[in-house]
């Protein structure tokens, strides 16, 4: 089920259109003669919140860090939070919130104790205010003299949440916040990100997660540095064209092996106890299960593809296309 929230026209700036917390063109990093980001464009409006997916080392990072200007571009234009990115990265640092994928906090101090060392750093006003607040907002306050080395994962990740939304933010980049966070700490990780899009905050956010693609109002999906799909989750899917049977029942696992490969066939996935057999051509398709079609024992059913198969599928083309070139 999509799990999207309704979004964001009251986001709509009062000009009519709805600014872009992100407009940013061509955005090129190269590293020696890799080219990690490859002329990316990204526009985000204002108070939404964009899922960034690609599989591991596709330029996401990387991204995150240019947009911020913590890495410098080797190409590209545009503005952040409508400030141009490049020349005027102080800017956009101090009003943008970066959770980096690593825990970076000091573990030897409580989870107050580094709010406060990280207000200090950005120089605010009115500390022991602010802290008290970002403690309650974020349900730290009865934890607050916790080390955060004694924190677990999703406690430590909300106290990384409190620390980059101190300074009052326009814009949160976060990298992987979310990774080997149990589900329940993500889903309460998930209702902050919301509430502070529902304050007016952008978010751009990178995941491996499926789950939490569909709770974004839009994704972007990044491979080997290049866009390859980008819109509302059910978007993506439509486009993607893909075309999706289930089998269940005895001996649907057994069915793994000898379907794949077969003309038509583009993938063949586990979901729990189904078998996702997915293709483009659904005639092509029909014939490659069709021997199977008259086993009592198996279930062979149509169904709509997940987000799951079509990033399957997109990383897939992707692994292809740069074999052949
Ligand atoms: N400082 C660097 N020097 C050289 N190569 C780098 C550097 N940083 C990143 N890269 C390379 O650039 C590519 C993109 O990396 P990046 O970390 O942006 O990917 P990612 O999508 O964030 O991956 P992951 O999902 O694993 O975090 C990778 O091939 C990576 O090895």
């Amino acid at each position: 089920m999509n799990a999207r929230r309704s979004t964001t026209s009251h986001h709509a700036n009062p000009s009519g259109g709805t600014a872009k917390a992100i407009d940013v063109q061509n955005l090129t990093k190269r590293f020696g003669k890799k080219v990690a980001v490859n002329g990316v464009d990204i526009a985000v409006p204002k108070g939404e919140v964009w899922g960034f997916l690609g599989p591991n080392g596709s330029g996401k990072t990387t991204t995150i860090r240019m947009l911020c200007g913590l890495l410098h571009a080797d190409d590209g234009q545009g503005t952040c939070l409508g400030y141009d990115f490049r020349r005027e990265a102080d800017a956009i640092k101090r009003e943008t919130g970066y959770m980096t994928q690593r825990f970076s906090f000091w573990e030897d101090l409580s989870i107050r104790e580094n709010l406060e060392f990280v207000a200090r750093v950005y120089g605010l006003s009115n500390r022991r205010a602010l802290v008290d607040d970002c403690l309650e907002k974020l349900g730290l306050a009865s934890r607050q003299k916790q080390l955060a080395g004694e924190l677990s994962g999703g406690w430590k990740q909300r106290m990384a949440l409190a620390a980059c939304t101190l300074h009052s933010p326009k814009l949160l980049l976060l990298d992987e916040p979310t990774a080997g966070v149990d589900p329940k700490a993500r889903r309460d990780f998930w209702n902050e990100i919301h509430r502070l899009s529902g304050e007016g905050i952008t978010v751009l956010v990178s995941t491996h997660y499926m789950d939490e693609a569909e709770r974004c109002d839009q994704i972007v999906f990044i491979s080997y540095g290049d866009i390859v799909a980008r819109g509302p989750v059910r978007e993506i899917i439509r486009q993607s064209g893909l075309i999706t049977f289930t089998v269940g029942g005895e001996g649907a696992r057994q069915l793994a092996d000898r379907l794949r490969g077969q003309p038509g066939v583009a993938s063949v996935a586990f979901f729990g106890a189904l078998l996702h057999v997915s293709g483009y051509d659904r005639e092509v398709l029909e014939r490659a299960l069709a021997p199977y079609r008259g086993d009592p024992k198996l279930t062979i059913l149509e169904t709509d593809s997940s987000l799951e198969d079509v990033f399957i599928q997109l990383q897939e083309q992707a692994i292809a296309k740069g074999a052949g070139a």
